[in-house]
């Protein structure tokens, strides 16, 4: 797995210092406010776990469960909502935890579904921050990272639902999806 990588850019000390950050900063900023840390699936899976125990002040997890990439390199453009919460948001604080905004399309998704149901603030934590990509105008409130315009893996960040259990963020060598997705053209996949 690790051969499939070009480039480590986020080693996994690197990662831990800035889930410490963000964690620290959150409970200073939500001190005696009880916020929803929402956890966007299946990306956000480990950034959730490493931010929240670097948070103390008291807050509540729930998961919703979104996808627009389907496993590719490309977001299809239309976001699929696989799993939604079952918690109240209606005059909650929530910080939502994501690993990656690229185009941003998540994202506004993720406010506008939130805003509807009446959430009192919200705000976004999120491991990776590409502005290159971004198709939509939103912003991150609290940046791991800036990456730059490469497709990564790793912490989270799938291709094809693998890569995910790597404990650093790579650029994936681009001879691993155009070989896969030139095969898939061929019917050989
Ligand atoms: O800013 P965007 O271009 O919308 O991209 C960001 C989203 O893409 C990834 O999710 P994906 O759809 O791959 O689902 P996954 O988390 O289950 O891998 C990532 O976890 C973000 O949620
Ligand atoms: O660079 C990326 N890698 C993995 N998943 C993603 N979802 C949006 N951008 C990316």
């Amino acid at each position: 797995m690790n051969n499939d990588i070009e480039r480590v850019l986020y080693s996994e000390a690197d990662i831990a210092a800035a889930a410490q950050r963000i964690g620290a900063q959150l409970a200073q900023d939500y001190a005696g406010k009880t916020p929803i840390l929402l956890s966007v699936l299946k990306g956000a899976i480990l950034w959730t776990v490493d931010v929240m125990r670097a948070m103390d002040e008291y807050a509540e997890i729930e998961f919703i469960d979104v996808s627009s990439y389907h496993g590719g390199v490309e977001s299809a453009g239309t976001i699929t909502l696989r799993t939604d919460l079952t918690t109240d948001v209606k005059g909650r604080d929530i910080i939502i935890l994501e690993d990656i905004v690229d185009t941003g399309r998540t994202l506004k998704y993720m406010v506008e579904l939130l805003e509807q149901r009446g959430a009192a603030s919200i705000k976004v934590a999120s491991l990776l921050d590409k502005k290159e990509g971004r198709v939509v105008d939103i912003d991150v409130d609290y940046i791991g990272f800036d990456v730059p315009n490469e497709f990564v893996v790793g912490y989270g960040l799938d291709y094809k639902d693998l890569y995910r259990n790597l404990p650093y963020v790579g650029i994936l060598k681009p001879a691993v999806y155009t070989a896969e997705d030139s095969a898939t053209l061929n019917g050989q996949d």
